[in-house]
């Protein structure tokens, strides 16, 4: 905080006003007595030269006086006319000339006749004298001394033919005059011709008889003849000699001329201002008894001056005396100098006033800012301390961190603006097998040059561009030893103090091992285990990939769905191995029969899709899809022997424009593929609108389905199962009819292959089950109170409702529900129900017939047969296909496979139905070979229940030709 001090005057300041007062006060003296001198000396000059002036006009006028006289020595005798000629000129030169005379000298005894002739010329006259101021003839004398000639005549009448001797300063000058030989001349004396006050004086000169000697009194009194006058005004002599040397005029001079006595008042011949006003001024002042040297201090500057001269032995004197003048006029520079000293004395105090408040002002913040210096330095050297302390600190944190870096994985690296390797550490270089040459000073894309076209490439330069931190890229350097590493890094933009972007640094690491195991795992993910093809999830990023191919080129593509044909039997009847061994040879054969870019994925179990796209050199064709197939055609080996295998095909094609059906495109393919199937596999067809019709019919009926049950659209036939013992029905197998209001009755093949698939032949199976146990328990209940022997009521079971859970209980539940004896109730299982898992199918086939139910194998023979596992399984019945029964008679193959099946029925010990049968042939055929029981058309269609219990009540039976031996037969036939 800065104090106020009070404003006092600086000693330097006081310094300056006294130094500057002092200079003043000596500059102030030295221009005054300069003035004072200057004064003087042009007072004197003044004097001076109005001295000179007035000397020099009296000498003119005695140099006219001499010229004239000069005529008078030159011309003799001299007349009146030339005089006139000779004076006029003279007169207009010299104003101040009252006249020019000549005097003649007369003797008295000259008079009369010199008065005679003048009368002559001049009546009247005679010489005049002058007697108490009047004119009056002159009275007689020895001598006069006449005025003879005068010019001009004008003005000056009074004193034609004066004597001019009458005046004792006349007589006194020509005596002078003849006495030495030289002009002479009078004091002021009252002119003759004078009419005011004015007085005159007349200068003299002799004129001497021609050749006469004058060099003597004696003889110059006996050559005189008379002499020249000049008359002379003495006023305005003075007055016109300094009116023309223009010194007249001067308010500040006083003057006085004076001839003759000085200081007389008679001899005062002008006089101009009051001579006493400055005489007496300069004696009044305070500084009149001043001594020399301080004369200047008399600020009146006021003075006399006195000179004299002789003129014509007459002496001048010329007085004059200062004029007071104006105080300020007199001693502008002075005084200027006094008032601008003192003022520049003033202001220069002021001014190091200033200066000195300002220095002590600049002191005070000097002071100040010293102080808060000292402070901020204090703070700087606590900073410093502080920062050392920090510095210390970071160093430590950086040796930690060096040698964190050293133990850990992770290195350090720095770039430049450039994004430009600077610095690597930690071990980079070794952990890479990267040589630095290849980093420092290049940026990270020369060494992953895919950066520069690849789109996360593009996206981290784009990040580095926008100065933005980036973590964990992740990218691929092939090491200076050939092996493929990966590295994850990140980093962040590095500025300096001024906020300029400097480059970037960051960490990184290698995550070689995380990467592959990562790309194990995506690999897994992406693919099937089992045949190491793309599996649906990659399936469906490859096809949006095929599918953007063909929207940009507008090639077409296709989608091929292979499924397997009876895979499932190959499966069942040689066990999983084998089929996983079949799997993985299609799988291979797939993928070698289509191009390299094109994409084989297995779908799920025997399902496979390709997509096959069509580029400009390769066009697609049908020929692709049958080299598919016969790739897959091709013999297998399994267990050492071979097997065939073929497969059906659906094709589904995308024409690429754009959006077209493209994401229904594996749905169509399997449509397609369905509709293969059913024209009797190993073939292919390509996807049809009209197909699509029937799938959606398919859609139709299962959205009916699902309505169905709770609509009681279900019924149930039933068909006998006849025993060719006695020919008497034993059993019925209860088959599902769907009575559709709008379709009509659907039979099972359209409709029990979609429960399956949607499930909802669980719920479905349930009520068939139900209804047939309560079925079964009304007629066994008849034939008991009947005394007929029990009736067994088959119900199928699909492969769906094998695999819930509570099976068995369900089971037992509807059992005890319908009251129907365990025994009188069949279940037919088809033998796919037991390959997926053999040993649990095992289990619950034990837990079944633990319920006391008996257990048939249905349409044995048409697939998975496997006699090896017909011994552990508790099964009762093996019902033959009616696919071997059909052609029974007309194949000798199906013949022997039903004889086996007959033959291996009865070694186990299992009971043998055949269904189908539709002939007496048939029939005969199966009796011939010992088959229990039969069923089919030959009998009887399926029928309702109210049907079914006629025949019970009419006791149907097989006539007797049936169940007799052929020759029986043909008698009973005949009858
Ligand atoms: N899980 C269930 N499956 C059932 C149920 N009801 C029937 N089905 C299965 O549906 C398939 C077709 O049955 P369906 O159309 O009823 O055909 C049966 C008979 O009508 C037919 N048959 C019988 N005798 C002959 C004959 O002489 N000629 C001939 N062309 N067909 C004949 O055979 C079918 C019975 O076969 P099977 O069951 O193998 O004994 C069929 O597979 C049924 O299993 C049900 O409720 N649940």
């Amino acid at each position: 905080m800065t104090t106020r001090r009070p404003s006092k005057l600086a000693l330097a300041a006081a310094c300056t006003l006294g130094a500057g007062l002092a200079v003043t006060a000596l500059l102030f003296s030295a221009v005054g007595r300069l003035e004072h001198s200057a004064a003087r000396l042009a007072f004197e000059q003044r004097a001076d030269q109005r001295t000179a002036a007035l000397q020099s006009g009296l000498d003119d006028a005695v140099e006219v006086l001499a010229v004239t006289s000069q005529l008078f020595q030159t011309v003799a005798p001299v007349t009146r006319g030339q005089f006139h000629d000779f004076t006029r000129p003279l007169l207009a030169r010299h104003p101040f000339i009252q006249a020019f005379n000549y005097h003649r000298m007369l003797a008295h005894a000259e008079r009369g006749p010199y008065e005679a002739r003048m009368r002559r010329e001049f009546p009247g006259f005679q010489i005049m004298g002058i007697e108490d101021g009047r004119l009056a003839p002159a009275p007689d004398k020895p001598w006069y001394n006449v005025v003879d000639y005068l010019e001009p005549l004008a003005g000056n009448e009074r004193a034609f033919g004066l004597d001019a001797s009458y005046h004792p300063q006349i007589r006194q000058a020509i005596e002078s005059m003849l006495a030495d030989g030289r002009p002479a001349a009078t004091g002021l004396i009252k002119l003759a011709q004078s009419i005011g006050n004015e007085s005159g004086m007349v200068m003299l000169m002799p004129v001497y008889r021609p050749g006469m000697p004058t060099a003597t009194s004696a003889q110059r009194h006996a050559a005189w003849l008379g002499d020249v006058a000049t008359v002379i005004r003495a006023t305005t002599l003075v007055r016109k000699i300094l009116e023309g040397d223009g010194l007249l005029r001067d308010p500040q001079l006083a003057l006085q001329v004076s001839v003759g006595a000085p200081g007389a008042a008679s001899s005062v011949v002008f006089s101009q201002g009051d001579m006493a006003q400055g005489t007496a001024s300069a004696s009044a002042t305070a500084f009149a008894r001043l001594p020399g040297w301080l004369e200047w201090m008399d600020w009146t500057h006021r003075g006399e001056y006195r000179r004299g001269f002789t003129v014509l032995g007459k002496n001048w004197e010329v007085r004059l005396a200062a004029l007071p003048r104006p105080f300020v006029e007199q001693h502008l520079g002075s005084l200027s100098t006094l008032v601008g000293g003192i003022l520049f004395s003033v202001l220069m105090a002021a001014f190091v006033h200033t200066l000195v408040l300002r220095s002590r002002r600049v002191q005070m913040l000097v002071d100040a800012r010293t102080a808060d210096l000292q402070r901020s330095n204090e703070r700087l050297n606590a900073d410093v301390a502080s920062r050392k302390r920090t510095e210390r600190a970071l160093q430590e944190s950086e040796q930690r961190f060096r040698r964190l870096l050293a133990l850990s994985s992770d290195w350090y690296w720095e770039q430049d603006v450039h994004y430009c390797f600077t610095s690597i550490t930690g071990g980079f270089f070794d952990k890479g097998h990267i040589s630095p040459e290849r980093f420092i000073g290049k940026t990270r894309w020369d060494n992953a040059p895919e950066m520069l076209t690849t789109r996360w490439g593009r996206e981290h330069i784009a990040k580095l561009e926008a100065r933005l931190p980036f973590s964990h890229l992740e990218y691929a350097i092939t090491g200076d030893d050939g092996v493929l590493r990966w590295f994850s890094t990140s980093g962040e933009p590095v500025y300096d103090a001024t906020g300029d972007f400097r480059g970037y640094r960051g960490t990184g690491n290698e995550i070689t091992e995380r990467k592959l195991s990562e790309q194990r795992i995506q690999h897994i993910a992406h693919h099937d285990v089992l045949t190491g093809l793309p599996n649906r999830v990659l399936l469906q990023d490859r096809l949006a990939q095929a599918i953007a191919y063909a929207n940009r080129s507008g090639h077409p593509m296709w989608v091929l769905l292979i499924d397997l044909d009876r895979f499932k039997f190959v499966n069942d009847s040689l066990g999983h191995k084998a089929g996983d061994i079949l799997l993985k040879a299609v799988a291979a054969r797939l993928q070698s029969s289509v191009r390299e870019s094109d994409t084989v994925a297995r779908l799920s179990g025997d399902e496979f899709v390709a997509i096959l796209s069509e580029y400009p050199d390769a066009q697609l064709s049908p020929d692709i899809v049958q080299r598919v197939m016969n790739a897959v055609a091709q013999p297998v080996i399994l267990e050492g022997k071979e097997f065939f295998v073929t497969c059906s095909i659906g094709v589904a094609a995308y024409d690429g424009t754009v959006g077209n059906q493209a994401h229904h495109l594996i749905e169509h393919a399997d449509i397609a593929m369905y509709a293969a199937k059913k024209q009797g596999r190993n073939g292919f067809r390509f996807y049809q609108p009209v197909m699509n019709e029937e799938a959606l019919e398919r859609l139709r009926i299962e959205g009916a389905l699902r309505k169905a049950l709770e609509r009681g659209e279900f019924v149930l036939h039933y068909q006998p199962q006849v025993d060719l013992g006695d020919g008497a029905i034993t059993g019925a197998e209860a088959l599902l009819r769907w009575q559709h209001p709008e379709l009509g009755v659907v039979a099972p093949a359209r409709f029990i292959g979609l429960a399956e698939e949607t499930g909802l032949i669980v719920p479905i199976g349930v009520w068939a089950l139900r209804t047939a146990c309560a079925q079964a328990r009304v007629w066994h209940d008849a034939r008991v109170a009947d005394g007929q022997a029990p009736l067994r009521m088959a119900v199928n079971l699909s492969a769906r409702q094998f695999s819930q859970p509570d099976l068995a209980q369900c089971i037992a539940d509807v059992l005890e529900e319908t009251g129907l004896p365990p025994a009188c109730l069949e279940l037919e299982l088809t033998e796919s129900v037991f390959m997926d898992d053999v040993t649990q199918a095992v289990g619950l086939l034990h837990e079944l017939k633990a319920l006391g139910v008996t257990l048939a194998i249905d349409d044995f023979g048409t697939g998975y047969s496997s006699l090896s596992y017909l011994r552990s399984f508790p099964i009762d019945v093996l019902k033959i296909d009616r696919s071997f029964v059909n052609d029974l008679a007309t194949d000798t193959d199906d013949e022997a496979i039903v004889v086996s099946i007959i033959a291996l029925a009865h070694n186990l010990k299992l009971r043998v139905v055949a269904e189908g049968v539709e002939s007496r042939e048939q029939l005969e055929y199966l009796r011939r070979h010992d088959c229990d029981q039969i069923q089919g058309y030959y009998f009887s269609r399926p029928v309702g229940p109210l049907q079914f219990e006629q025949m019970l009540r009419d006791n149907k039976h097989l006539g007797r030709a049936d169940i007799a031996a052929p020759a029986r037969v043909e008698a009973e036939t005949g009858t």
